[in-house]
């Protein structure tokens, strides 16, 4: 045994909270149990703290390459290790588009080289994710794709979709989707609501989500494809995916915390720190998100961790791009909101941030037991702590938590077996 984590709460798989140790041996969790003997092994004082898998995000943006004012790979897991995760998916709007072997090896070498911790990179559905020309799947899947999406903006044509979904099942692999109608958005920067009447602002109607979503579930019908739907807002999306469920359609679902914890009516400016897509909704549809997770209509959290610069966000919600950060503040964030408000179990949480997305996506990693990979993250559930944005290693600070109190802090990440980040160090 290398490292003994020592006297540290963990959920056991029927949920109650336990006491124990856990053993690390190279890159493994070798032993748990209680008053392990640690011989030689480096001890870490687990006393007081929370033990959890490290959480898996499926759903960031590292902006590397093209976007390195933004954020770089480097800044990015720094930025994940620091919230607590130990595997991440980048999405593929970046330039180039990782849309062909060439393109894609250019981004693994470059996490090869800056990556802290797991990246597993997505591919593009279509080329430079223009919606025209279906990227080679087969071939991306060789090199290394987690799945293929065109994040950032939808496929508009449904024959694309269908036939990137026919591609896809013949190889096994998931069609990811941001789900937008470019012809329903009318150069909306807010939901279509009462906020941005307020504001004068343009709005999106849900039906540009809910319809592509519809017509997706369809289509992954017909193709007998995993369909997954990215950062789902409205209430109809989650009333057609409970349906495609309930039909036996292969389609699961994310959810991204400000969905959970945001809506319209808690907009109170024009402040693009406020913008991202797809945007805060109404109450209902708050609603409808959190009773979706809690019937498993939706299948998980991701953070849709979007950073842009200060520059970028100060031009107002109109022109300014669409996106906030989440990595350094999800757990924090729902471990007070809804944990500690008694609305979830602490199992409930945890396995949306880690056993749930692995499940979904055949990942053998979100799960403390014995063999599995030693990813994990120490937290302290006691830790009271505004977020300040100042203090993000991510180079975005586009939240709208800024100053929210907070409990839950990450204090130290594992990663392989390695220490990646520690609190203060
Ligand atoms: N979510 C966002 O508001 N923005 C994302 C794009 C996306 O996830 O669609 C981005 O790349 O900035
Ligand atoms: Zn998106
Ligand atoms: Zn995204």
């Amino acid at each position: 045994m290398d490292k003994l984590i020592q006297g540290v709460q963990m959920v056991s798989e029927s949920g109650e909270l336990i006491i124990g140790d856990v053993g690390i041996t190279r890159n493994v969790i070798s032993e748990i149990g209680t008053e392990l003997d640690a011989g030689n092994a480096k001890i870490i004082n687990g006393n007081g703290l929370f033990l959890s898998p490290g959480f898996i995000d499926v759903h960031v943006h590292l902006r590397q390459p093209g976007g390195e004012h933004k954020e770089t790979i480097e800044s990015g897991t720094h930025a994940a290790a620091k919230g607590g995760y130990t595997t991440i998916c980048p999405m593929p709007n970046t330039r180039p588009v990782p849309d062909t072997i060439e393109n894609l090896t250019l981004v693994n070498d470059l996490i090869a080289k800056n990556a802290l911790i797991r990246v597993l990179p997505y591919a593009s559905i279509t080329i430079r994710q223009a919606g025209k020309e279906r990227a080679n799947l087969a071939e991306l899947k060789e090199n290394g794709a987690f799945a293929f999406t065109d994040d950032g903006v939808g496929v508009q044509e449904a024959g694309m979709m269908y036939e990137a979904m026919q591609d896809a099942a013949k190889i096994d692999m998931a069609v990811v989707a941001h789900c937008e109608d470019n012809s329903l958005i009318y150069g909306g920067a807010l939901h279509e609501g009462t906020k941005n009447k307020e504001l004068g602002l343009p709005g999106i109607p849900s039906i540009a989500e809910s319809v592509h979503i519809a017509r997706d579930i369809l289509l992954a019908e017909a193709a007998g494809a995993h369909y997954h739907v990215c950062h789902v807002s409205t209430k109809e999306s989650v009333r057609v995916i409970r349906d495609g469920k309930k039909a036996g359609v292969r389609v699961t679902a994310e959810v991204s915390p400000h969905h959970l914890l945001l809506s319209e009516n808690d907009i109170t400016k024009d402040d693009a720190d406020w913008k991202m897509n797809p945007p805060l909704r109404g109450q209902d549809d708050l609603d409808a998100l959190r009773a979706g997770l809690l019937d498993g209509t939706l299948d998980f959290i991701a953070t849709d961790h979007a950073p842009h610069t200060a520059e970028e966000k100060a031009v107002g919600m109109k022109t300014a791009p669409f996106g906030i950060t989440g990595l350094e503040t999800a757990f924090p964030l729902l471990y007070t909101n809804f944990v500690k408000e008694g609305i979830w179990t602490m199992k409930q949480l945890i396995d949306w941030m880690t056993s749930k997305p692995a499940e979904v996506f055949n990942l053998p990693y979100g799960k403390l037991e014995v063999g599995a990979e030693a990813d994990l993250v120490l937290i302290d559930l006691n830790k009271e702590q505004k977020i300040d944005r100042s203090t993000f290693v991510s180079q975005g600070k586009n939240t709208p938590f800024d100053g929210w109190d907070c409990f839950g802090w990450p204090v130290m990440t594992i990663y392989g077996g390695k220490v990646v980040w520690e609190d203060g160090k």
